[in-house]
């Protein structure tokens, strides 16, 4: 089997070299993004941690075309980045689903667009209901095809969501931190499930997570950020094969590789520094 940097140099699914990136004006101008090169192969599933505010999502969000970004470079399949295209979907921790449509309407829903805007055949529009539906059993969606968002749980909009992500056969899913707002036990179901859909679709994947456990269950690279400004602090292969299942988390492999990341987040996030800040302050104020 071709090493990782063999596979990048056959097929450089996203190449960013250089990128820094500014948020604000004038005096309010902060750099949220220094230097940051990244190269990630065709059917790689990359994850990004990091301690909040080192950029994570707004490298995310620029890789998705909706962050502009004034110096370096970004591309998809060899292609700049200037905006967002249907090579690269995105889901995030909302599910943003339209409310008035079912869960089939609302798989579709972009499909549709896009028949509309490039002047489609009704055989593409019937390919398309195909893929929805496979999609919708894919995503164990079958008995709520019908059901309105309101009436399903977290975890099933989620679902939904990622369908409907799925749906234009992106080359890239760019996910952040999609399973955020569920519970530990639906959250563990969904690891499952995105690992399951992403070795059946081959899909190439970019998830940001908070949660270290998550990152590497999921991963075969970890890219660890680090802040002020953000940049990228290590990149950590991933031991672990294709056939991963939740016991892998207790094995003292993994549990070595979660402790190895957090230290490098905890040893650069100065959350640490922070601490002995505090407590000398405390101690001089009781002084
Ligand atoms: N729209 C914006 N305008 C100005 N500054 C922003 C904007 N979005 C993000 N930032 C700043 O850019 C930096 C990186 O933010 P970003 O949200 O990408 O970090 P993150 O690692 O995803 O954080 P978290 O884990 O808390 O979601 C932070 O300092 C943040 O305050």
């Amino acid at each position: 089997m071709a090493q990782r940097a063999e596979l990048i140099a056959m097929t450089p699914k996203i190449h960013i070299a250089g990128l820094n990136k500014y948020y604000g004006q004038g005096h309010r101008r902060t750099q949220a993004l220094r230097n940051v090169d990244l190269e990630i192969a065709a059917g790689e599933f990359v994850t990004l941690v990091g301690a909040s505010g080192c950029g994570k999502s707004t490298l995310l969000r620029t890789i998705g075309g909706l962050e502009e970004y004034e110096e370096g470079d970004i591309a998809c399949n060899g292609n700049i980045v200037d905006g967002p295209g249907p090579d690269r979907a995105m889901v995030f921790q909302s599910y943003s689903l339209y409310p008035w449509l079912t869960v089939t309407e609302n798989i579709r829903f972009c499909r549709k667009l896009e028949f509309h805007r490039r002047n489609l055949t009704s055989t593409d529009v019937e390919i398309a209901s195909g893929r929805a539906d496979a999609l919708i059993a894919l995503m164990g969606l079958s008995h709520v095809a019908d059901a309105y968002p309101a009436e399903l749980s977290g975890g099933m909009q989620q679902r939904v969501a990622i369908a409907r992500a799925l749906m234009v056969r992106p080359d890239v899913l760019l996910m952040d931190e999609p399973f955020g707002a569920l519970d530990a036990q639906t959250r563990e179901v969904m690891h499952d499930l995105i690992r399951h859909v992403y070795l059946l679709e081959k899909t190439t994947v970019v998830f940001v997570t908070h949660d270290v456990e998550e990152a590497i269950y999921l991963g075969q690279r970890v890219v660890v950020m680090a802040p002020h400004p953000g940049h990228i602090d290590s990149i950590v292969e991933v031991p672990f094969g294709a056939g991963r299942d939740q016991d892998l988390k207790l094995s003292s492999e993994f549990t070595a590789l979660k402790r190895r990341i957090l230290e490098r987040i905890r040893e650069t996030s100065g959350v640490r520094t922070d601490l002995k800040q505090l407590e000398k302050l405390t101690r001089t104020n009781q002084a």
